[in-house]
């Protein structure tokens, strides 16, 4: 089912039909890079790498960080597409929460076209489809992280998505929604700067947010539950993780942040992802969190 917001947040209707999905531990949406490359440039990352990856090393690459998170849940596919060549960030699809999907309404023309696949594919797997008008724009989980408690969604705005998307995400349910500013380029998604853990604690830089984000981030997790990530962790996309129970899967990061991880409980899964970050991207941009999948 297919359900479109309206343009004016007053006349949002909450979904009125959540359907049956038998529910599974954790599974992650994943796109093969099959398709992949660096054709244009719509953050600082791209500068320099137009057509400069290898789609060989970066299939490599996909396919140890597929084989790592195979290991630990269930993973479905959604065939790439020709035109879409940074559909393998399948973070970006949207945000999914009790079989309930909201679209992203990408910021760049040169991803709008993902759109249409992604929503053919949620509806086509039972989901209740919620769409943002295209003047909303929103970047699914790559801006939107629920705490690991379920009590409150952090929500990046700034570079991509705007903060007026997220009163629709606070409706879409009925969830308190944390606004968090974003404020260095290079850290254009939340999840690039900012990753709420299993056991409580929080992977963040704190120079890409704003002072009031910092300090709504540093009201809720109580010091000894803050790992800050420097600035040289964080340009390898240290903050950008898949978080499966105690196991964390990242690109290489510094051994000091891994000890770090490893003395906080976490197993620490290093997969090289170099081909992806001349895009933008690392191993939590690869995969979306769903609660639940038909297939
Ligand atoms: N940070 C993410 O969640 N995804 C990476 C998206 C990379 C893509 N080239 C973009 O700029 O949108």
């Amino acid at each position: 089912m297919s359900t479109s917001m309206s343009s004016s947040p007053d006349h949002f209707i909450a979904p009125v039909h959540t359907p049956d999905i038998a529910p599974v531990p954790v599974t992650f949406l994943m796109c093969s890079p099959k398709l992949y490359d660096v054709n244009y440039v719509i953050n600082p990352w791209m500068a320099g790498h137009v057509h400069d990856s290898s789609r060989t090393v970066a299939m490599a690459q996909w396919k140890r960080l597929y084989e790592a998170v195979t290991q630990l849940a269930d993973v479905v596919l959604v065939e790439p597409q020709p035109g879409s060549p940074d559909m393998v960030f399948t973070a970006n699809a949207g945000l999914e929460h009790n079989g309930v999907v909201v679209l992203s309404s990408f910021f760049h023309a040169e991803r709008q076209g993902e759109e249409r696949h992604f929503r053919r594919w949620f509806q086509q797997a039972g989901y209740t489809v919620l769409s943002l008008p295209r003047e909303t724009p929103f970047e699914g989980e790559g801006d939107a992280l629920f705490a690991v408690d379920g009590s409150r969604l952090w929500a990046g705005y700034g570079p991509r998505t705007s903060k007026s998307s997220h009163h629709y995400l606070s409706e879409a349910w009925k969830i308190e929604v944390a606004s968090l500013h974003l404020i260095d380029e290079r850290f254009y998604h939340l999840d690039t700067c900012f990753a709420p853990l299993e056991g409580g604690s929080v992977l963040y830089y704190p120079p890409a947010f704003d002072q009031a984000s910092i300090m709504q981030i540093e009201d809720y997790y109580a010091a000894n539950k803050r790992i800050v990530v420097t600035e040289a962790d964080a340009l390898r996309f240290a903050c950008n993780v898949i978080n499966i129970d105690r196991t964390v899967i990242l690109n290489e990061v510094s051994r000091e942040l891994s000890d770090q991880l490893k003395s906080n409980g976490f197993r620490v899964i290093e997969v090289q992802l170099s081909e992806f970050l001349k895009a933008g991207g690392a191993a939590k941009c690869l995969v979306m969190r769903l609660s639940g999948a038909t297939h």
